[in-house]
């Protein structure tokens, strides 16, 4: 797995996705399927978007008792994908949970990162709504050390702590990372944001990206941009 992209494919229908995905007549980008899509078409969009061969992160952000995650986690394995993600805040009995259901009778696995804290949290929600009282760079590295000690891939966290994640996990620990915007965009809901020239600098491994690609009004050029910025 290379520096690279990913396009959140955030629609709410087949129809949509395909349509999007139909703009791109040179590339084939690394996407991301996340809970809306896939609560609404079901593995079924899996399938088809594999089947025009791209790379699929598949994001359903588990998070529940150990049992239940391996559970689920079993059941994704099925499915022909390239990495899979939980929340860290499930703890670390979760997460080596989550890495024990993840096994294709081939032996593969899907890469398994873990969420450390929502790029759309900030300081003040950490501790006024979740009664967390440390900085928030401290508790994305402190949940990334137990993801890295319990054996999964990386984490998904802001590029602003990409640098900080590898230099405590280790340059192979992945970095993947949202809250990615133009110099000149919308910020939305996100709180921990830069833009894709920044997060290059910084060391993420990976940029999620939705609405600044899936709302552009050309968005095979916004997509270009992103690649240019990020991959150079
Ligand atoms: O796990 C994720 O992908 C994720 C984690 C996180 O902390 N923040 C975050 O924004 N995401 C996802 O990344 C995408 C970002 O979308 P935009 O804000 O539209 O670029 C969305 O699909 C989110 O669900």
């Amino acid at each position: 797995m290379g520096k690279d992209v990913i396009v959140a494919l955030d629609f709410d229908s087949k129809e949509k996705t395909l349509a999007f995905l139909d703009r791109f007549t040179e590339e084939k980008p690394f996407v991301k399927i996340g809970m809306e899509l896939f609560y609404a078409e079901g593995p079924s969009i899996v399938r088809e978007i594999r089947a025009r061969g791209h790379k699929i992160f598949l994001d359903l952000k588990l998070h529940d008792i150990p049992n239940t995650v391996k559970k689920a986690m079993a059941a994704l394995s099925a499915l022909d994908v390239d990495l899979v993600n939980v929340h860290a805040a499930g703890t670390g009995a979760m997460m080596s949970a989550a890495l024990a259901g993840l096994t294709r009778p081939d032996g593969t696995r899907p890469l398994l990162i873990a969420v450390t804290q929502l790029t759309s949290t900030d300081q003040d929600m950490l501790e006024k709504e979740l009664w967390i009282e440390k900085p928030i760079a401290e508790v994305v590295m402190h949940y990334a050390e137990i993801a890295s000690i319990v054996g999964l891939d990386g984490v998904v966290c802001s590029p602003l702590e990409a640098g900080a994640v590898h230099e405590r996990c280790g340059k192979n620990f992945l970095t993947v990372t949202p809250g990615v915007r133009f110099a000149d965009g919308d910020v939305g809901d996100q709180k921990r944001v830069t833009t894709p020239a920044k997060a290059k600098e910084l060391g993420s491994d990976y940029i999620v990206v939705g609405r600044p690609i899936t709302q552009a009004e050309d968005p095979v050029a916004a997509y270009r941009r992103c690649v240019a910025e990020f991959v150079g």
